[in-house]
């Protein structure tokens, strides 16, 4: 539980509540050689699918990334009295040793806060001064707006006529589209790159190349242009950024620069048969310490990432891992979506994630909603292990949460590969959790994923048990 005292006087003010929001876990995602679970926080059905697909397609190529940049940024405006003053104070700034000296106030605010950079722009007598700073693992805008107050009091002294109109003079950019956040980065800038076989173009995500490319081209590149778009050259990597976004504590208004993207898609290989996909976001604003990433909740889900808090051996790692993290599923994301919208899946695959329980179930639910759950071999044609289970949908209310759980005698069971074995014998050995809360946080899932024979996934099936049919309403594989 989110304990009241962790909120007030860092999170939030008037508290009177709190807005479960469904965390889903996509993933395995192969990144840079690691395999990631990835949560994300949405109301969005379909959403946690598509990049849980995704990932699937991207599981044997993996994912490469890079961080290119890591700047934040605080854009004040000053006023002077005329043209030749501001112009002034703007050499002023710029000059090495003046930068120095700022930078020495700048940093001497905080212990992790690095002045790299000024960007400075003049329009009339006023000046618009970019400060860019690194920022450990923080986000960092209550640290570079400490700092840049600083620098700036410390220029006052040489320009006592220089008026600090506002600390934010909206060049930062912070929560707003612009050009400059887009073109000259803010946060984290990462890359990431992929290379999918045609075979699993075809098998995972139900298209071709081709036809992938083709609708790439005309959506994302052409489509945009026409809208006349800024950052937008992508299908949603807003989805995804959002998502992870409120589930690991971020500031949740950072979406706006965080998703800006550019995703380009070529065929490749000697025949061309094969995908070559690649992801490039200029502004990612994150961090694994400070804001709402002191909440429990959120914390555990940096956990289950391994970038909980701060990274005290190398400072700064944890933040930009996790930047790399948002830029993969954003990947996987892209093309799940984009396949979907080539194969013209788009429409099906919303109505049967966004309405079919408001359709189909409820009244009755708990009489006529069952569970069948398959183990199958790993693998990407993998052999379906010939065990299924029906449970009730009390039992399911667990394993929605996200993984096979059962709650067995007041105690959380997880059904794992030798329980089929088990079985066999008459029995249940799975790990079990002396757990009595009926909500499962992700440090659970992470315990049971290791718990759980590598090997083995599993395979989840959510059905309605009617009598003339049984009908399919979700699965998922872990
Ligand atoms: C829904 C799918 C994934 C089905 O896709 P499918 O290919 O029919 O699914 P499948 O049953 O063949 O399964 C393939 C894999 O998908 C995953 N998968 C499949 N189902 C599930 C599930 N229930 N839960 C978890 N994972 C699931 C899973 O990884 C599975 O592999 P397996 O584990 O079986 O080896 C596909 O049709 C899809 O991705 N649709 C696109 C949906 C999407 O991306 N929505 C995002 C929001 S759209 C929006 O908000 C923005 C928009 C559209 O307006 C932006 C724009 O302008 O473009
Ligand atoms: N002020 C503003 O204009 C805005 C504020 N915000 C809000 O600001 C908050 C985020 O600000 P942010 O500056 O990121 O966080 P914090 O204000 O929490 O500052 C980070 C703190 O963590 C300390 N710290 C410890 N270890 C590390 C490490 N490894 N790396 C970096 N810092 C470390 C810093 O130390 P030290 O004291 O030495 O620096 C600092 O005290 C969020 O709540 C966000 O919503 C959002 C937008 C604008």
């Amino acid at each position: 539980m989110v304990c009241l005292v962790q909120v007030m006087g860092a999170c939030c003010e008037n508290v009177i509540g709190y807005i479960p929001v469904p965390v889903g876990l996509a993933g395995p995602l192969l990144l840079d050689g690691r395999l990631v679970y990835v949560p994300m926080a949405t109301t969005e059905g379909c959403l946690v699918a598509s990049t849980n697909r995704g990932s699937r397609a991207l599981l044997k190529c993996g994912v490469t990334s890079r961080i290119v940049a890591d700047g934040m940024t605080r854009g004040p405006v000053v006023r002077f009295m005329s043209i030749a003053r501001a112009s002034e104070a703007m050499m002023w700034m710029q000059s090495g040793e003046n930068f120095q000296n700022m930078k020495k106030t700048f940093d001497s605010t905080s212990r992790f806060a690095r002045l790299t950079n000024i960007q400075i722009r003049i329009a009339g007598r006023h000046l618009f001064v970019r400060f860019v700073a690194k920022t450990g693992d923080a986000m960092g805008m209550n640290m570079v707006s400490k700092g840049t107050e600083a620098a700036l009091r410390f220029a006052q002294e040489t320009f006592p006529d220089m008026e600090i109109l506002s600390l934010s003079g909206n060049f930062c950019t912070d929560k707003k589209p612009a050009a400059i956040n887009w073109i000259e980065g803010r946060g984290k800038s990462v890359v990431c790159e992929a290379i999918v076989p045609a075979e699993t173009v075809r098998t995972v995500l139900k298209t071709s190349v081709h036809a992938l490319v083709d609708v790439h081209i005309a959506k994302n590149l052409v489509g945009s242009a026409v809208a006349g778009s800024i950052g937008g050259y992508n299908a949603h990597a807003a989805n995804i950024v959002t998502a992870i976004f409120i589930a690991t504590g971020q500031d949740p208004a950072q979406n706006v620069g965080s998703s800006n993207c550019m995703t380009l898609m070529e065929p490749w290989g000697v025949s061309g048969e094969d995908l070559y996909i690649s992801v490039t976001m200029p502004s990612i604003e994150i961090g694994t310490v400070g804001g709402g990433t002191i909440l429990p909740p959120q914390g555990a889900c940096l956990e289950v990432l391994g970038v909980r808090g701060p990274n005290e051996a190398c400072p700064g790692e944890n933040a930009s891992q996790l930047a790399r993290i948002v830029c993969a599923a954003v990947l996987a994301g892209e093309l799940s979506l984009m396949a979907a919208l080539t194969a013209g899946h788009l429409v099906k695959s919303h109505l049967r994630h966004n309405r079919l329980l408001q359709g189909s179930l409820g009244k009755g639910l708990e009489d006529d909603l069952k569970v069948a759950v398959f183990l199958r071999e790993g693998g990407s044609r993998s052999r379906e292990l010939q065990h299924r289970r029906w449970w009730s949908a009390a039992e399911y209310q667990l394993a929605f949460l996200g993984c096979a759980f059962a709650y067995v005698d007041g105690q959380l069971q997880i059904i794992d590969a030798d329980e089929r074995n088990n079985e066999a014998k008459g029995r249940h050995e799975s790990a079990t959790y002396q757990q009595q809360a009926a909500v499962c946080q992700p440090t659970d899932l992470l315990n049971c994923m290791a718990a759980r024979d590598k090997s083995a996934r599993l395979h989840l099936r959510l059905e309605r048990q009617c009598t003339n049919e049984n009908r399919l309403l979700d699965k998922r594989t872990f």
